[in-house]
């Protein structure tokens, strides 16, 4: 099972990295990975699990931050209509986005940096995801709310992006400028 210490810490070059594609069909050894990117974000929302393994929770997780720069990630947050969005994606892209924009108000964290960040990170609104599944299907998702925000946290990180990047008067370590998505 994947813990902390699996999961790369900034300033390792690979969250820097532009990841890329899984092959198609994705291979054995890239679904495993996928799966248990999952369940370590469901493990890390289970308090008993989570105090055992001393994990972090966390609702999005890329696969840079396990080492390896392949375009997949997994997310499992609820929004605030209490619906659970769990997901396993391959080769994610953002197809369209709403103008509107929203941010959460605390700000965002990261599982790869062990510090507070504040500042304001502003996303999109509204998307919409094309990416092919764990379930092996070619799927077009639309995403508000959290959600939206994970989905962007985590194609940021298969792009080298780091959260505190998009904070306007950021100018703290590893700091990059950032191209639109
Ligand atoms: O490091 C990661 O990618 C996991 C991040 C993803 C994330 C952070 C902030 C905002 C959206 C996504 C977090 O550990 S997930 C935990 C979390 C959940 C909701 C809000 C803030 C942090
Ligand atoms: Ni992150």
């Amino acid at each position: 099972m994947i813990t902390m210490k699996d999961i790369v810490r900034e300033g390792n070059p690979v969250l820097r990295e532009v990841s890329r594609s899984v092959e198609n069909p994705p291979s054995n050894e890239d679904r495993e990975l996928l799966k248990k990117m999952l369940d370590f974000l469901m493990n890390s929302q289970d308090p008993d699990i989570a105090e055992k393994y001393d994990l972090r929770p966390g609702s999005g997780l890329a696969a840079p931050q396990l080492g390896v720069p392949k375009r997949m990630f997994a997310m499992h947050v609820t929004d605030e209509r209490e619906r659970l969005h769990s997901y396993g994606f391959f080769n994610p892209r953002i197809i369209s986005h709403s103008l509107e924009e929203t941010h959460l108000e605390n700000g965002e964290g990261c599982l790869s940096v062990d510090r507070e960040v504040e500042g304001i990170v502003p996303r999109y609104a509204r998307l919409k995801l094309k990416a092919r599944t764990l379930e092996d299907e070619e799927v077009v998702l639309r995403f508000r709310g959290l959600p939206a925000i994970v989905v962007q946290h985590e194609i940021d990180h298969l792009n080298g992006v780091m959260f505190y990047d998009r904070i306007e008067d950021y100018s703290g370590p590893y700091k990059k400028t950032v191209p639109t998505i």
